[in-house]
C-alpha cells in the first residue's frame, strides 16, 4: 500500500485544504485540491506501471526512452470520484475512461446502508491496466460492489485502487475479495463514526464538490 502523506511534500497542503473546514467551503478549490492530489497520485501510480524502450526521432536525431507498454483504463465512481478522476486523465491523456454510478443508499435505521448501482459505461477490461479512482476508502463498500460488477467486462491485468483517505477498515475489506489490488492513498485515518464517515476525514466528498443531494 502506497501512502503519498507518509513521505511530508506539497500533497500534504493539498489534503489539508480538502480536509479544512473552512478552506473546503470554497467548491471550486474543493475540487481543484481533488484534481491535484490526483495528479500526484497519477505520478506516482505512473512509476509502477510497465515501460518499453522506444526511439524518438527529434529534429537533430534520434533519442531512445522508455515509454508505457499500454495505456491504462481510468475508472471512477460518481459523483466524488469526478475531481480527482480529472487529474489522472490530466496525466493519463491518452487513457481510456470508465464510469460507475454506484453511491450509498437510504440509510437504514442503524445507519447501514446497500450500496445502489445503476449507470456503467464500462471499455473492454481484459488484460487491461485498471485504474479506480474513489476519493474516500470507506466500509469498502462501492469499491467491492464496483469491482464485482466489473468482473462481466473482463479481467484486468492489474488492479489499482487509487484513493484521497482510506481507512484500514476499507482497504482490509477490499483485501478480502481482491487480494491482487495495489493501494495508492493520500492519507490513511483511522476509523469509521457510527455513520460509516471516515474520521477525522473530510466529510461527503461528493457533497462538499458538487452540493448536497436529496
Ligand atoms: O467505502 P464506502 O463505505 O462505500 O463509502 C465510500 C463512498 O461513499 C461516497 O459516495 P456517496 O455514496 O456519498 O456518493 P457521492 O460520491 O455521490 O457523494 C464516496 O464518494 C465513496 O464512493
Ligand atoms: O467519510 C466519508 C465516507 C464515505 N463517503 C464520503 O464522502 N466521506
Ligand atoms: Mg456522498
Amino acid at each position: 500500500m502506497f501512502v503519498l502523506s507518509e513521505t511530508p511534500s506539497i500533497a500534504n497542503h493539498f489534503i489539508a485544504e480538502l480536509r479544512d473546514i473552512d478552506i473546503q467551503k470554497d467548491r471550486m478549490r474543493f475540487r481543484r485540491n481533488m484534481e491535484r492530489l490526483g495528479e500526484m497520485l497519477a505520478y506516482e501510480v505512473s512509476k509502477s506501471l510497465t515501460y518499453e524502450t522506444a526511439q524518438i526521432q527529434t529534429p537533430l536525431g534520434v533519442s531512445e526512452t522508455l515509454l508505457l507498454e499500454q495505456q491504462p483504463v481510468l475508472g471512477t465512481i460518481l459523483r466524488a470520484g469526478l475531481p480527482m478522476y480529472q487529474g489522472f486523465v490530466n496525466v493519463f491523456d491518452r487513457a481510456e475512461s470508465a464510469f460507475i454510478g454506484a453511491y450509498r443508499g437510504k440509510p437504514n435505521d442503524d445507519y447501514s446502508f446497500d450500496i445502489e448501482m445503476q449507470y456503467t459505461a464500462m471499455p473492454d477490461l481484459e488484460g487491461k491496466v485498471l485504474i479506480l479512482i474513489d476519493p474516500m476508502l470507506a466500509t469498502g463498500k462501492s469499491v467491492i460492489r464496483t469491482l464485482t460488477s466489473l468482473r462481466t467486462f473482463g479481467k484486468p491485468a492489474s488492479l489499482h485502487l487509487v484513493s484521497a483517505i482510506a481507512t484500514p477498515e476499507g482497504v482490509n475489506y477490499v483485501q478480502q475479495y481482491f487480494p491482487e489490488a495495489k493501494f495508492w492513498i493520500g492519507a490513511l485515518d483511522e476509523s469509521l463514526n457510527h455513520k460509516y464517515y471516515i474520521v477525522p476525514g473530510l466529510g461527503d466528498a461528493g457533497d462538499l464538490a458538487f452540493g448536497e443531494k436529496m
